[in-house]
């Protein structure tokens, strides 16, 4: 087990290969490697994209970044002078502490506390931590919410931007049959606002898509012919998908025809609001772990 702290980032590298790089800036997971049982070639399972800035100028596009407290456009009253997202993506975190380092799993916490510039945005009292724990198959992330007020509620939501290295023509999800979403793609509010439900099996991105699934399992596999990734999350009710196909052309840090080469599956509460009395702490959970076996199924 190895640990490098570098200027900007942390790098925790597991004996049996695993290793997996955390930049301080949006506390954001850019790299996440691992061998599977069937091949000891080390594989990277996140996206960044070749234009994505590293340098704390932007939220990264790619890895994990994490969404909080507002997801897409604000629509708490409390959020409404925070940028799609929140702020948690894009502010520098502070390195804490080592919390585990045996011979099965490394794992540290950065924390994120109030700050002048997030004050002038968000002026509620938190405190925010995140975890990221390395196994020799398995990456989890956690994030803990603590409502440092001593008198007032704190309502949020929470995500994990998964970017997933795969290919996204490919690229199946599963069990979403007969979950509820929200199409964020439809022409029309009347249409995204309305609740549908999914009729398929499996769930492909092929086309442009930009869903929200409430009330999702919590447990899901994202699979290609050559493997997968499979998530189990806790208090992460909700789950969103999303690939934006040829309009990620339109993204200015998004990488030529860099679309093929990803799924955003993001686990999250972003349907309604989490909501925290003064003094108590949230915590949402993602493992992510390798699916070591090809696709058989479809
Ligand atoms: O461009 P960003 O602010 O990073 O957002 C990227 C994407 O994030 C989520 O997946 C949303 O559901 C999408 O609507 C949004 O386009």
């Amino acid at each position: 087990m190895r640990l490098d702290l570098k200027g900007d980032r942390v790098i925790l590298n597991h004996d049996k290969g695993a290793s997996s790089e955390i930049l301080f800036y949006g506390a954001t997971v850019i790299s996440w490697k691992s061998v599977t049982k069937s091949n000891s070639e080390l594989v990277e399972h996140l996206f960044v994209s070749e234009k994505a800035f590293l340098d704390g100028s932007k939220a990264v596009r790619g890895g994990i970044p994490v969404v909080f407290p507002c997801f897409g456009p604000p629509v708490h009253p409390q959020h409404s002078k925070l940028p799609q997202h929140g702020f948690a993506r894009s502010e520098l975190w502070k390195w804490d502490k080592v919390l585990t380092e045996t011979e099965a799993e490394v794992s540290v916490q950065l924390t994120l506390d109030p700050t002048a510039s997030i004050i002038a945005k968000f002026d509620r009292p938190f405190h925010l931590a995140i975890v990221v724990r390395l196994t020799e198959h398995q990456l989890a992330t956690e994030l803990h919410v603590q409502n440092t007020s001593t008198f007032d509620g704190l309502e949020f939501q929470a995500l994990f931007h998964n970017y997933f290295r795969a290919p996204s023509s490919e690229v199946l999800i599963f069990p979403l049959h007969h979950q509820s979403y929200y199409d964020k793609t439809a022409p029309t509010e009347e249409e995204r606002n309305r609740l549908k439900e999914e009729t398929r099996v499996d769930v492909d991105v092929k086309k442009y898509t930009d869903f929200v699934y409430e009330n999702a399992p919590q447990d899901y596999e994202v699979t290609w012919p050559q493997g997968g990734i499979a998530i189990k999350t806790i208090e992460l009710k909700d789950l969103v998908v999303w690939n934006p196909q040829e309009t990620g052309s339109k993204i200015a840090d998004m990488e030529d025809g860099g679309w093929e080469r990803f799924v955003c599956v993001e686990p999250g509460y972003v349907r309604g609001f989490a909501k925290i009395q003064p003094g108590e702490t949230w915590v949402g959970h993602q493992f992510l772990s390798v699916i070591h076996d090809k696709r058989t199924h479809l």
